[in-house]
Parts: C-alpha cells; structure tokens; sequence
C-alpha cells in the first residue's frame, strides 16, 4: 500500500494537543520546528499545506501559572487567548527559519455552519494558499463553551478539509494510529494499517483520550475522517514525533493508519450541491453563458445573466436556468440577488463601480459550480 499523501495536491496537517506540548504545561518548540522544516519540504515538492494546531491552553497555562487545566470554562478561554499567542509566536519563527510566512485563522464550527462566512473563510484560505503562505488554523476558544470543554481540533480539521476540498486529512497524534483498542489499556492491541473511512466497526476499536492533555481521543479522530471522506478527503492517523513522517509520508511510505474515502473528490462535491433541492433562487443564462458553462467549463459572469428570481444571500445555492427555463448548473453565488439585479448584464470590470466593491469577477466560480 502506498500512502495517499503522495499524490495529494491540498493537504490538511492536523497536530494535537497531546503532541504539541510537553506534557501539556507549554509548548514543545524543537518538535514544532521539525514539522515546519518537514512541511516546507512538501511545499517544495508543490503541495499545498493548511496546518490546524492545537495548544494555546496548554502553553496560556503555563504563562498564567496553572497548575493543572482550569475547569472554570472562562479560566480556559482566558489560558487559551495567552497561549495563543505563544502559538502563533513559534509558528510564524519556525516557518520564517525556511522562508514561509504564515497566517492566524480562528474558528468556530459555527462559523462553517454560516453560508456566508462559510464562503469568506474558504476564499481567504485558497487566497492565503495562493499567497504561498502556511495558513495554521485554530478553534476561536474566546467565544465558544461547548467546543472548549470536549477540546477537539479533530472535527475542526476535518471541517477544514471540507471547506477547502483538501486532498487529504493528516492527523498526528501521540499513538501510532488506531489500534483494535485503546493501546494504553490493552498493551496487546494491534495497529490498524489501513481501512475505509465511515466504517463503523473502526468507531468501536477507538476510545477516548489517554493523556489527561489530550481531549478527544480516538473515537474523534475516527469521526473526523468520516466527515473529511465527505468531501472526499482521506485521512491518516500517524505518530507525530515519528522521524520525517510528513516527508515519508509524502514518499508515498504507508504510515500509521490510512482511512481512504469511498467516493472521489469531485462526485462528492457534486452530490453536495445536487442534495440541495430547494435553491434559494435561480439566475437566468443567455445563449453565450449557457455554452460557456456547459461546454467549456466556465465560471459564471455577470456578464451572462439576463435575469434574477428570487431572494438570496451571498454563498446561497442558486440555479442557473437558460432562457428556456431548464435547470443547467447550480452552484454558490458571490453575490446577493439584489446585487446580482444590479451587475447584471454588465462586464466584471464594472462591478466594483456599480456595487462599491468586488467579491469577485465572477457570479459563481467554476470551483463553486456543478453542471446538472
Ligand atoms: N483504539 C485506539 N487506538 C489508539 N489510541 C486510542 C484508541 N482508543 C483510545 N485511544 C487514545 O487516544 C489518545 C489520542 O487522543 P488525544 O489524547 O485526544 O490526542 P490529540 O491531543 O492528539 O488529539 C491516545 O493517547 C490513546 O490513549
Ligand atoms: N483549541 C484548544 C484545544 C483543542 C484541542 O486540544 O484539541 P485536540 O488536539 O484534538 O485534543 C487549544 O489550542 O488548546
């Protein structure tokens, strides 16, 4: 078996918090530049790398001088606001040491949830990407309380993945990958090499977590890279302090567990916009956009729309219809409907005039746009 990060384009390195702290009173700065020098290898190598790190808590703790974890759910959004700092800190010198400048997100599962800001976080990744900036990714701890107490950056990475339409999800952790059981209560447990994500019988191997750092466990990680399979992302699950793992990896050496997806990339996305029956609108095609679209695999330009229906919100599905009023594409608007009334009919390069600013030249880019 070849380790799929090999051929991966878009990959999601996930790093927790058991991995990333020494023994959860602050930050293990040598391993973090190990996987900055290891990351800036797969990014001479053409890949394209989001980091989600965890940590703040561990190292705001040890800069406010806790002890052991707060239970008080402000206390550690207060250790999770210091320590993020550090994070960012160590990051941003790591990744400066190999030429790479990085970029802080944070956010909620909420945040993904909006169709909005859905679309503007997914727009300032791929821009960041683009950029050749590392982007590294944690949980918005200040405003939320239900994420901060089951601590787990599995779903977010996961989520990431999604957004992004990551080729892979890499989580890294302190265990070798799943084992047929918990390693720490069953010393005769086996690794699980490879298997198919979503299958249920891996959810059973796993449980919770062993270190009193580590928050999710096993079972999150399973979860994680069923929802990363989603989108039609693969997930490994590997030991982080393994030598060069992300650059064996990258080798194609099979590491850890390999959790592959069921359905591709594209017909996952694709089933995703189709499971939309109710569009919030539809925008209708001339002859030129239709041809466009279907033929040549073109965004859509305001340029081509001669007609709007409908109320909806920018990052809504929409339905472009031709003139004939059969469906053709769907796809996710840069646009609300009363803008897209406005620029209608009109080139891309008078869009920021008419509207004050410009989401984009398109009303739906090709990314965003599924054929029917
Ligand atoms: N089947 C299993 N295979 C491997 N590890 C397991 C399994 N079930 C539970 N675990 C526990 O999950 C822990 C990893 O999760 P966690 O501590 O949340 O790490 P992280 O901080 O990297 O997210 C391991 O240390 C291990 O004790
Ligand atoms: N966002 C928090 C906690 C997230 C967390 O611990 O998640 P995980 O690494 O999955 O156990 C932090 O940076 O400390």
């Amino acid at each position: 078996m070849k380790s799929v990060i090999q051929n991966a384009s878009r990959i999601i390195i996930k790093v927790g918090s058991s991995l990333v702290t020494n023994d959860g009173r602050g930050l293990d700065h040598a391993a973090i530049a190990r996987w900055a020098s290891q990351i800036s290898a797969l990014r001479a190598l053409g890949k394209e790398v989001v980091l989600v790190s965890s940590g703040a808590i561990a190292e705001g703790m040890l800069r406010l001088g806790f002890d052991t974890r707060p239970t008080d759910i402000h206390e550690l959004q207060a250790c999770a606001a210091v320590g993020q700092m550090g994070l960012a800190q160590i990051y941003e010198s790591s990744f400066r040491a190999h030429g790479l400048g990085t970029a802080q997100v944070l956010l909620t599962h909420a945040d993904l949830a909006d169709r909005e800001r859905y679309l503007n976080a997914r727009s300032t990744l791929t821009t960041l990407l683009r950029l050749g900036v590392v982007p590294i990714i944690n949980e918005n701890d200040t405003v939320v309380t239900d994420e901060i107490k089951f601590g787990d950056n599995d779903t977010l990475g996961a989520l990431v993945a999604n957004l992004i339409e990551a080729d892979a999800l890499v989580i890294l952790t302190d265990q070798h990958g799943l084992f047929s059981a918990d390693p720490r209560k069953e010393p005769a447990a086996t690794l699980i090499a490879e298997g198919a994500a979503g299958d249920p019988a891996l959810e059973a191997m796993a449980g919770g977590a062993g270190s009193s750092i580590g928050r999710g466990g096993m079972l999150t990680k399973i979860l994680a890279a069923k929802r990363a399979a989603r989108s039609g992302a693969h997930t490994i699950i590997a030991w982080g302090r393994d030598s060069d793992v992300l650059t064996r990896l990258a080798a194609g050496e099979a590491i850890g567990t390999q959790l592959t997806a069921q359905t591709g990339r594209m017909t996952a996305r694709k089933q995703w916009m189709t499971d939309h029956l109710h569009t919030a609108g539809k925008v209708v095609l001339d002859a030129g956009a239709v041809q466009k679209l279907t033929r040549e695999g073109k965004s859509l330009l305001p340029i081509g729309v001669i007609g709007v229906t409908g109320e909806f919100g920018r990052g809504a599905v929409i339905t472009c219809v031709g003139e004939d009023g059969v469906a053709i594409a769907r796809g996710l608007s840069n646009y609300t409907s009363s803008e897209a009334r406005r620029i209608m009919r009109k080139p891309s390069s008078e869009i920021e005039k008419v509207l004050g600013f410009l989401e984009g030249p398109e009303l739906i880019h090709r990314d965003n746009l599924v054929l029917l």
